[in-house]
């Protein structure tokens, strides 16, 4: 079998959102699908009514294939500082053509204020290893590991794109979705995560910088967050750029385009390239003069995070049958 669905940028590609189907007859809600955990959780019938702004629910007492798991709770946070948590249902879930029948689809009985704010989420789709799935007592499977016996290939593809959508595709690889060759590199699923390490960067047309950096490959993560050194490496070849501690992030001028930059993958030279408006962010103020950068600083989280900045400018096919990480130009 294999499947797939659209992922559509909210603004500024904070995040992307694609259409799952849930339950019978079909309730569909725009998931926010996140390497960087492991729960489905959903705004739901049960969720706190102040907590809700816009957002679709998914009301397990409407579909006719949900059951119940009594005593069955969830919480979760995120690197961002969000939370969640509620109960848990299984019920039928499709992404595209790919159905799983029996999916833990946690409720959420409470969220945070990240998310009642954000009108157009109506819950996330965790695409990370098990061992992060938060469900008590008895810990549920991802979306990826119910499908993945069942799939023509054990894999799925992130194909994200800057302000238009792009696709997440399950059980396949489309050759035409991608320039060159894929580059394998290992992945350490020892935290949950899908963690690969860089061999270095290079800035706009200057050298390779040979420096490791290890992080994770997360869809959940809107900017690209790396090693003190390599941020201020990067800011320090723009005139203007600086850290601003009101916005607790590096700023620059949004004009002119930034240098592009280019992280490796693999021991042959390969690399992504993101073309220097991807660092412009998003505009810090209404003059539209200074920009919050797309690439910050990882400390304080102990690993680097590939998020949807970098994402975006590659397709990456995340292998869950030899745990590695595909990661090609296009
Ligand atoms: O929580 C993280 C970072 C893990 Cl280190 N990514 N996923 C996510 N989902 C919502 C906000 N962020």
């Amino acid at each position: 079998s294999t499947g797939g669905a659209v992922a559509t940028p909210e603004d500024h590609d904070v995040e992307y959102l694609t259409p799952v189907s849930i339950g019978t007859p079909e309730q569909i809600l725009n998931l926010d699908i996140d390497t960087g955990s492991s729960d489905l959780w959903v705004f739901s019938s049960e969720t706190s009514r102040s907590e809700v702004k816009g957002q679709t629910l998914y009301d397990p007492s409407n579909s006719s294939t949900a059951q119940k798991l009594e005593g069955y709770t969830w919480s979760i946070s995120y690197g961002d500082g969000s939370s969640s948590a509620g109960e848990v249902y299984l019920d039928t879930v499709s992404i595209g053509a790919l159905t799983v029948s029996s999916q833990a689809v946690e409720v959420a009985q409470k969220v945070s204020s990240e998310f009642t704010s954000d009108s157009n989420n109506d819950g996330l789709l965790g695409l990370g290893f098990g061992s992060l799935n938060t469900v008590q007592p008895n810990a549920q499977k991802t979306f990826f590991d119910n499908a993945m016996p069942a799939l023509d290939s054990p894999v799925f593809t992130a194909d994200l794109k800057a302000g238009i959508p792009g696709r997440y595709n399950f059980g396949y690889i489309d050759p035409n979705a991608y320039t060159g060759n894929i580059t394998y590199v290992s992945v350490d699923d020892s935290q949950g995560f899908w963690d690969w390490t860089s061999p270095g960067y290079a800035i706009g047309s200057g050298s390779f910088e040979n420096t490791t950096i290890k992080g994770i490959a997360d869809t959940g993560t809107s900017l690209l967050l790396l090693p003190s050194s390599v941020v201020s490496a990067y800011y320090g070849k723009i005139s203007g750029a600086k850290y601003d501690s009101t916005q607790a992030g590096y700023v620059l001028p949004c004009s002119p385009t930034p240098p592009d930059f280019a992280f490796g993958v693999g021991d042959d030279g390969a690399a992504i390239v993101l073309p220097g408006k991807y660092i412009n962010y998003a505009p810090t103020g209404s003059s539209g003069t200074t920009c919050f950068g797309g690439i910050q600083g990882d400390s304080g989280i102990g690993f680097a995070i590939f998020g949807d900045v970098a994402l975006k400018a590659a397709f990456v096919v995340f292998d869950g049958g030899s745990k590695t990480l595909g990661w090609a130009s296009k």
